[in-house]
């Protein structure tokens, strides 16, 4: 049923004089903008559109150093049929659509580089179909992670996906996050059953077929996983099917000193490779550990640390808490200091999902910049061990968290903005850590994406053919280049 909305779109509104719009960014012929604008106010109405440079502004940038480009309007439809309607307007007058959740990327996949219109889906926030009995759920675009767990409560039901930030969870399918939990749970790309999408002309379908969400599926392409990822270069994302998971009886979480990073990266594949179904098991190396500890008042050793949380009855708790411990102990672990109740594993995994935050009170004034490579697990050790020499080779302040589990790791670099020659050194060693992970067969980005600042290394780490598929399917999806230009590809 088509929404209220879009049914009141003849209502007329006068022109509205676009400020700041910046012609110079996409050739538009006299009064276009202005035309798309009042057709978007007879669509969305007034309060459905906003010209104002605060909003723009906010509406331009996300979590990371790239420089802020607001877009010249910003849309907050509130149904599918008003994102495709709007859709169709952009289509018809060429301005670009950036789709935009909460803001917390961090690779700039936000700023609207050639100007143009970007989609604020937060109006869309509503919790759709739960089926309880078949642990999956149907949200739209501007449901939170925190906020479906919260409707979830009561129900025995989570969804685990946990990148710290209270992203969107189409924001999550859109840049194929993950974070903490992966290592048992999976990132967005084993987690979404069925995409409902609008395409940069407007047209709405469905990755998977309407309605459609079995646990598995054979049925031709999958094109669920093409959309999981695209980062808005594709199409809108308006609804998202996703698996959901049964609440553990139990949760133990667990932290642990090292003597050496070697020691602390061989106990983990140690766990992984003794079958312990581990829930989260994170590294921190001493720098990270050190600013964890100002930040959030708390007093760990500082020397490479694992966080770890195991997942199950109480009985098969105790089997892989003591199979973790007595590798551990095997490899110069100390004792693990243990958190049980609610409350204080709350803290632990706070203290680590604040690792950005503490990283920047390092140096306050600087900003940080987070790296994001993720490498086959045997080449974990090594590749740890060379980018800390890296980083003081050159006199870099880069503390280490990582996802160690699934080989992901990132050295949040904290820099001076002012200082040209840190700027430049930063660069360098950011290239260079991709360029090593992508030598060990590894990604340039684990989890965080492409963006705007990845897309050479993404020509190196794919080669020129796959490469050249991606632009093929891109120009079928979206001839007029409209979906979020210059990002990705
Ligand atoms: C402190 C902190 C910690 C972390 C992270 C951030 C911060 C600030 N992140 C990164 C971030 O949370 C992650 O990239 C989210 O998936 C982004 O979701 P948003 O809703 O904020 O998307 P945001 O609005 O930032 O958009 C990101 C990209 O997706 C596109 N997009 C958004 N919504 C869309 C939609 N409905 N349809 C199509 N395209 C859409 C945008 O166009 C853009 O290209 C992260 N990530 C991670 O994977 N693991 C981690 O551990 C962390 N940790
Ligand atoms: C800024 C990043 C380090 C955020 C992230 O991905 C993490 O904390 O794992
Ligand atoms: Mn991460």
């Amino acid at each position: 049923m088509a929404c209220a909305l879009v049914r009141s779109a003849l209502r007329r509104k006068p022109p509205l004089q676009p400020a700041g719009a910046d012609r110079r960014r996409y050739s538009l012929r006299s009064g276009t903008l202005e035309r798309a604008i009042a057709a978007f106010r007879s669509v969305s109405g007034d309060e459905g559109v906003s010209l104002g440079e605060a909003v723009r502004e906010q509406h331009g940038r996300d979590e990371s150093v790239h420089k802020c480009r607001p877009p010249d309007v910003v849309v907050f439809p509130r149904c599918v049929e008003e994102v495709s309607a709007l859709a169709k307007i952009c289509h018809q007058y060429q301005l670009p659509i950036i789709p935009f959740g909460t803001g917390t990327g961090l690779e700039g996949g936000v700023g609207a580089l050639k100007g143009g219109v970007c989609f604020s889906l937060r109006n869309m926030d509503e919790v759709l179909d739960l089926h309880q009995e078949d642990f999956d759920v149907t949200v739209e675009p501007g449901v939170t992670r925190k906020a479906l767990n919260s409707y979830l409560r009561g129900t025995g039901l989570w969804f685990p996906i946990d990148p710290g930030a209270d992203a969107s969870l189409c924001g999550m399918a859109a840049t194929s996050a993950s974070g903490t939990n992966a290592v048992r749970y999976g990132t967005m790309r084993e987690n979404v059953l069925n995409l409902e999408v609008v395409l940069a002309d407007g047209s709405v379908f469905h990755t998977a077929g309407r309605g459609r969400r079995p646990r598995k599926t054979s049925a031709g392409y999958n094109l669920t996983n093409l959309f999981v990822g695209s980062e808005g270069t594709l199409g809108i994302l308006t609804k998202a099917t996703l698996r959901l998971y049964g609440i553990p009886e139990s949760m133990v979480s667990a932290v642990c000193s090292f003597p050496s990073v070697q020691a602390a990266v061989d106990s983990t594949v140690q766990i992984l490779q003794t079958g312990v179904p581990i829930a989260r098991i994170e590294f921190l190396d001493d720098v990270m550990i050190g600013a964890c500890n100002r930040f959030n008042s708390l007093s760990y050793p500082v020397t490479p640390t694992l966080f770890l949380e195991f997942h199950g009855s109480s009985k098969s708790l105790e089997e892989q808490v003591s199979i973790t411990e007595e590798i551990t102990r095997e490899n110069g672990g100390g004792d693990f200091a243990w958190a049980e109740d609610e409350e204080m594993r709350a803290r632990l995994w706070k203290a680590r999902h604040d690792a950005w935050y503490a990283a920047q009170a390092l140096r306050p004034g600087c900003k940080a910049y987070s790296t994001d490579v993720c490498v086959p697990l045997s080449c974990l050790p090594q590749i740890i061990v060379e980018t800390k020499e890296d980083l003081m080779r050159n006199h870099l302040t880069g503390p280490i968290a990582g996802h160690v589990g699934d080989g992901n790791f990132h050295c949040i670099m904290v820099l001076d903005p002012d200082d040209p020659d840190e700027v430049q050194r930063v660069h360098e060693f950011t290239e260079r850590l991709a360029r090593r992970a992508l030598a060990m067969d590894g990604t340039c980005t684990g989890e965080h994406g492409v963006g705007l600042g990845k897309r050479t290394l993404l020509r190196e780490e794919l080669g020129p053919q796959a490469m050249e598929v991606m632009q093929r399917l891109k120009a079928t999806l979206d001839p007029k280049n409209l979906m979020n230009p210059g990002k990705v590809l």
